[in-house]
């Protein structure tokens, strides 16, 4: 709409990952050549490079998942952007969008207690009094309104669902991993290949594979995967990869056809949606946000799988920046 009105417009987002979500989005250390080394506290752009020139022209900035941005990075942008044209204007009188949720995660500052956590936050900045405040009230990524689940996650967020040691007990009809290995494999009651000392021997150790009498679909766990070269030297787009679970072992003799999986941090999934989440929390998270976060990657609550050490799952709410 932006656009369609002859605004231009750039999308930025604190982490690369997020910034991958925009269009044309750039991480924000990147826009504004913030030193991240000493906090953003101060910036490397020079007025006369190319960069600086298009930053000028800029009419709108679109910052997502503002709950990341620290108190410092902001003043620093908006330092940058009243140095372009020597404004006396707020970030150089540019239309500054900032989209997030503050029950999501704060700046990380490595070892900070609570007070410099929450003292860093945008909402202590003397810019944010500037910004006028609207609140988007429905949840569009939960596809089938399941508004038992949709009360539950903004109560995991506001930190009302906690009890007296801030955790929360998951609703009964999550589905919960007990043990990830009989889950994928069955027991030995379930399954005539499985023994118990292969069940532990998988516990311990990457799948041999080689012990296994696998049909088609299947459901193993895999252990480390190889990747081998076909062709020495650097690898090129035309190159080929074969996979195979051990270097020794020739790959064609080895090798079982897989379904793509990933894993990543809780903070990098900030801002993502996902069909399937598997949660996996051999440990207590530490940082406000962390679990709501966790909890609402998915599009519905019965695409969420959750491994856990404890089944009151820590929950940290700094009720005071919310
Ligand atoms: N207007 C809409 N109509 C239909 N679906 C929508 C709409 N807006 C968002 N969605 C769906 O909801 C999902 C989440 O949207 P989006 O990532 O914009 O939310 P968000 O507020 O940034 O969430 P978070 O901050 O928790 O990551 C999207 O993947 C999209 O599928």
């Amino acid at each position: 709409m932006l656009s369609s009105m002859n605004k231009n417009v750039q999308c930025t987002a604190w982490t690369g990952i997020a910034s991958t979500l925009l269009s044309n989005g750039r991480t924000s250390a990147s826009l504004f050549k913030l030193k991240i080394g000493n906090d953003s506290k101060t910036s490397n752009h020079s007025k006369g490079s190319n960069e600086t020139k298009k930053l000028k022209e800029v009419d709108v900035i679109i910052w997502d998942e503002c709950s990341m941005i620290s108190k410092t990075a902001l003043e620093t942008a908006d330092f940058v952007l009243r140095d372009l044209p020597d404004s006396p204007f707020s970030f150089g009188g540019k239309r500054i969008v900032l989209g997030g949720d503050f029950r999501q995660i704060l700046p990380v500052i490595r070892r900070g207690t609570k007070t410099d956590l929450t003292n860093n936050c945008i909402k202590n900045s003397y810019l944010w009094n500037q910004f006028q405040k609207f609140s988007l009230l429905d949840n569009m990524r939960i596809i089938n309104a399941d508004a038992n689940w949709i009360k539950f996650l903004l109560d995991v967020g506001d930190g009302v669902a906690n009890d007296y040691e801030d955790r929360v007990t998951l609703l009964e009809s999550l589905p919960v991993l007990e043990d990830l290995v009989d889950d994928v494999f069955g027991d030995e009651s379930t399954n005539k290949h499985m023994t118990t000392e292969f069940l532990n021997s998988v516990r311990t150790s990457p799948l041999p594979l080689h012990r296994l009498r696998l049909n088609v679909g299947s459901v193993v766990m895999i252990g480390k995967i190889w990747t081998i070269q076909q062709r020495k030297g650097h690898l090129r787009a035309e190159d080929h990869l074969l996979r195979g679970q051990k270097p020794s072992i020739p790959p064609q003799e080895n090798t079982v056809p897989g379904q793509l999986a990933f894993a990543i941090s809780i903070n990098k999934a900030q801002g993502q949606s996902f069909g399937r989440v598997g949660l996996y929390l051999p440990e207590d998270v530490f940082a406000h946000g962390q679990t709501y976060v966790a909890l609402s990657r998915a599009r519905s609550k019965n695409e969420l799988l959750i491994k856990y050490t404890s089944e009151r799952l820590l929950n940290v709410v700094y009720k005071e920046i919310l």
